[in-house]
């Protein structure tokens, strides 16, 4: 394998990422067409955290954590570690420790495809996580790989810099040159939102709102009256 580390790739702006997080993954998600999650396996380990960073990337060996170490000297304040494997490894690559030596750095969180350890302490500590597995499984630190080089997390291409969103329905990426899309895209998403639920409040249907019922029509689906 190439082994490499990208000492100062470009970052998005901590400002935009962290203007753009507050709109929450599902509605930037959305806005951007449906594009950039990172899929369903990668789940919180707590609850409630909304957090944005500028990713720093880690690839690492199955089993192997040295990359990690190699990548916390790399962070800056409101970067996200990303981290993921050569092929696929749940072991618990990443616990407390790192966390401790992140916060440090002002790193807002961990994305991992691999699983986490310790799970207790980080969430005593606020550190933000979201995982494939939790796992206990130690690790040793043994093998190169690379830092801040493009990797591919549940079908998503991440560039180092990009910006990570990540809340309690998961984690995304979005394109450095997108943040200033995603973000007048997603305040239109949540104003329409904001329309449709003081609507829904109001009693109106879905069916109304969005011309749906020309849709089941078109779809030749027959109404068969209910009793109540
Ligand atoms: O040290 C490790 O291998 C992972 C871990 O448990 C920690 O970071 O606390
Ligand atoms: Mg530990």
């Amino acid at each position: 394998m190439r082994t490499v580390i990208v000492t100062d790739p470009p970052r998005a702006s901590t400002e935009q990422v962290d203007k753009l997080a507050e709109y929450g993954v599902a509605t930037v998600h959305e806005a951007l067409g449906r594009t950039g999650l990172l899929g369903p396996e990668l789940r919180p380990i707590q609850d409630g955290a909304r957090v944005g960073g500028t990713a720093v990337t880690v690839l690492c060996w199955p089993g192997d954590n040295l990359m990690i170490h190699a990548a916390v000297e790399q962070c800056r304040p409101g970067d996200l570690l990303v981290v993921t494997t050569t092929s696929t490894c749940h072991d618990g690559l990443f616990g407390e420790l790192f966390a401790t030596a992140l916060a440090y750095r002002g790193v807002r969180g961990l994305v991992t495809t691999t699983g986490v350890r310790d799970v207790a302490d980080l969430r005593a500590m606020d550190f933000p996580v979201w995982s494939a597995a939790v796992s206990a499984q130690g690790t040793v630190k043994a093998t190169a790989g690379a830092v801040n080089v493009p990797v591919v997390v549940g079908g998503q291409l991440i560039h180092p810099g990009d910006a990570i969103l990540a809340d309690d329905d998961g984690a995304m990426v979005v394109p450095r040159e997108d943040i200033d899309e995603a973000r007048v895209k997603s305040q239109a998403r949540t104003e329409k939102e904001e329309a449709a639920r003081r609507a829904f409040r109001e009693g109106e249907l879905g069916l109304d709102r969005y011309g749906l019922r020309e849709k089941l029509k078109e779809l030749g689906v027959t109404y068969v009256a209910a009793d109540h």
